[in-house]
């Protein structure tokens, strides 16, 4: 007999649920990374739709109260009732703006966490854009980190929950209504579908018209921050004019753009609008008409009109709800593809002290030589060589999973590397780039990103290393100020950091990659010194088109070749380390 199925829990149920509540707001397809965004909302959602109904029910009660002011006291001539009926409607008009304060505050809370909790999500996605995806321009990627995450907060949020007091208010509306005179419920109710069927036509266009918006934004925001990023090289090679230029127009574009859609929105409103004022026109009429025969009490053609003004908010919103899903289908789609461009990082565990790194057959996308066979021992020295532009950055990227494979593979201890878990990777081997990231901050702060836990002896130490800490020393030291991307740095001392990052390293694999193209040539010998001293027993790769780097004596040069791969396992003399000598004796 089978053991009977265990109750959901509460976390998958919210989940569940949530899945199924994203597909239907949004009404798309891949919805599934918004789930737990809205699972985790799901309870502050339910406070503010209970606050917020709670306030739309005194809302309602209000007309009915006026009606009773007006019937019960004025027209009846009964000061007591006028004075009791007059008290209720102001102590319920009270509660009514208490309870709409704590409904806004705890919205703003509750929206404000989402969001947060959305961008907190896309960043991260962003974050680990899979290699193998073409790369997002920094601009779009901020525009939908920032916008397209607050345009599907504001529907899921605002929109949605608006829309469904709206609805609550509607109906409500139209019952009360019904209970003073049904016949006339059927004015409105005769006009719904006609609205109804003009915002089905409309929807469309709103949506081609937010694609549009939003592209344009993207446009506008990766020009923004190429021109920004490139700033001295357009300033030096005059190409300043022609990117403003192309800012402007984009501006333009997109001012245009957007004077289309707010065109569009209030057209769309407009038609709304008309077909209330039609509404109230009619209820004027026929009710002012029944009043005359007196079918009507006066009070309850104030209360109708009252009801009937009232319902234009939330049809507006409703109408504003139906057309907002069309836009925030762009956004979702949009975040769905920076979802869907990152890469889980997940993985087998590579070994914990790696012996021997093997390249079989190894090439990665978009290089230029043969296929690399290679056996890396721990402990040796590597020189990875070939013409600019044929793949040494790329292989070495591969090695990490920073670049997708095209051909064979490598290996860990004979474990494949393609199937490692990529930050576990990127823990044992450490690939410095030719232009390293330096982040506003202080130095400790762009060194401890490297180890954390560093103290300041050890920072100190590696600084040394780098031939960095006489300079640091003459500034504020460890607290010295850096700007953004190092731009108050020359290339050399942006290089030494980096290499003072990797001292603080424990990765027993160190790719210096074109690590040393700007730094003099006695600050590398230094630094090299230093490395064969702290790295010994590490597996070390270099690669450098000149300088000191390529004067060491490496166990193993590996040429990349775009005619046949040139191959060395054995330690010692290779052609190019014999040629290397020749030119040391020279
Ligand atoms: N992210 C990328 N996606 C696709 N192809 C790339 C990418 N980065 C570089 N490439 C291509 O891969 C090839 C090798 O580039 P790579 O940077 O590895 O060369 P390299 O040998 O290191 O050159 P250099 O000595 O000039 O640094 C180039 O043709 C380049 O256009």
């Amino acid at each position: 007999m089978r053991p009977p199925a265990e109750p959901p829990t509460a976390e998958p149920r919210r989940e569940a649920l949530a899945r199924r509540l994203a597909r239907l707001i949004f009404d798309a397809k891949n919805t599934g990374w918004l789930a737990p965004v809205l699972a985790a909302s799901l309870p502050a959602i339910s406070l503010v739709l209970l606050t917020s109904l709670m306030a739309a029910a005194m809302g309602l009660a209000l007309p009915l109260l006026t009606k009773q002011v007006i019937d019960q006291g004025i027209m009846a001539r009964d000061m007591g009732a006028l004075v009791n009926w007059s008290a209720l409607s102001f102590l319920l008009g009270l509660a009514s703006v208490g309870l709409g304060i704590l409904n806004g505050m705890i919205h703003l809370r509750a929206s404000a966490r989402m969001l947060m909790d959305l961008r907190a999500r896309v960043h991260d996605a962003a974050m680990r854009r899979d290699p193998a995806h073409p790369e997002m321009p920094l601009g779009e990627a901020m525009a939908r980190l920032d916008g397209d995450s607050g345009e599907i907060q504001r529907f899921a949020f605002d929109t949605v929950l608006v829309a469904i007091g709206a609805i609550f208010r509607l109906v409500g509306g139209i019952v009360l209504m019904a209970m003073l005179d049904w016949r006339m419920v059927l004015l409105p109710l005769l006009i719904a579908p006609i609205e109804l069927a003009f915002l089905s036509v409309a929807r469309p266009k709103t949506q081609a018209l937010a694609e549009e918006v939003r592209d344009q934004r993207g446009a506008l925001s990766s020009t923004l921050a190429e021109n920004l990023a490139t700033r001295a090289t357009l300033t030096a090679v005059g190409g300043m004019p022609a990117r403003e230029g192309l800012f402007q127009q984009q501006q333009d574009t997109q001012i245009t753009g957007l004077i289309r859609q707010r065109l569009w929105s209030e057209t769309v409103g407009a038609v709304s609008q008309i077909l209330s004022a039609l509404t109230r026109a009619a209820i004027l009429l026929i009710g002012g008409w029944l009043v005359v025969q007196g079918q009507w009490q006066l009070g309850t053609l104030i209360a109708y009109l009252a009801y009937a003004t009232m319902m234009q908010g939330p049809l507006r919103n409703l109408l504003g709800l139906y057309h907002a899903q069309a836009r925030s289908k762009v956004a979702v789609a949009r975040l769905a593809q920076v979802f869907a461009d990152a890469r889980p990082d997940a993985g087998n565990t590579p070994p914990h002290a790696p012996q021997v790194l093997e390249l079989i057959g190894l090439r990665a996308a978009g290089a230029r030589h043969q296929p690399v066979d290679a056996t890396l021992p721990m402990g040796a020295r590597v020189l990875i060589d070939g013409p600019s532009g044929i793949g040494k950055t790329r292989l070495l990227s591969a090695l990490t999973r920073a670049a997708p494979v095209e051909a064979g593979q490598a290996l860990l201890d004979g474990a494949a590397i393609d199937a490692m878990q990529p930050s576990a990777l990127c823990a044992l081997i450490l690939h410095l780039p030719q232009r390293p990231g330096i982040l506003r901050g202080t130095i400790a702060m762009n060194l401890r990103l490297a180890a954390p836990d560093a103290d300041e002896a050890t920072m100190w130490l590696a600084l040394e290393q780098a031939d960095l800490a006489a300079w640091a020393r003459s500034k504020a030291g460890l607290e010295t100020d850096l700007a953004e991307t190092g731009a108050d740095l020359s290339g050399g001392m942006r290089q030494r950091l980096s290499l003072a990052r990797a001292f603080l390293s424990r990765s027993p694999i160190l790719i210096f990659d074109e690590s040393f193209s700007e730094i003099d040539e006695p600050s590398t010998r230094r630094i090299l010194q230093a490395i064969d001293a702290a790295f010994a027993d590490r597996l070390r790769i270099f690669t450098a088109h000149n300088g000191p780097v390529r004067e060491q004596a490496f166990d193993q040069r590996i040429t990349l070749s775009s005619i046949a791969p040139l191959r060395r396992i054995s330690s010692g003399d290779s052609p190019n380390q014999r040629e290397n000598a020749r030119e040391k004796a020279v």
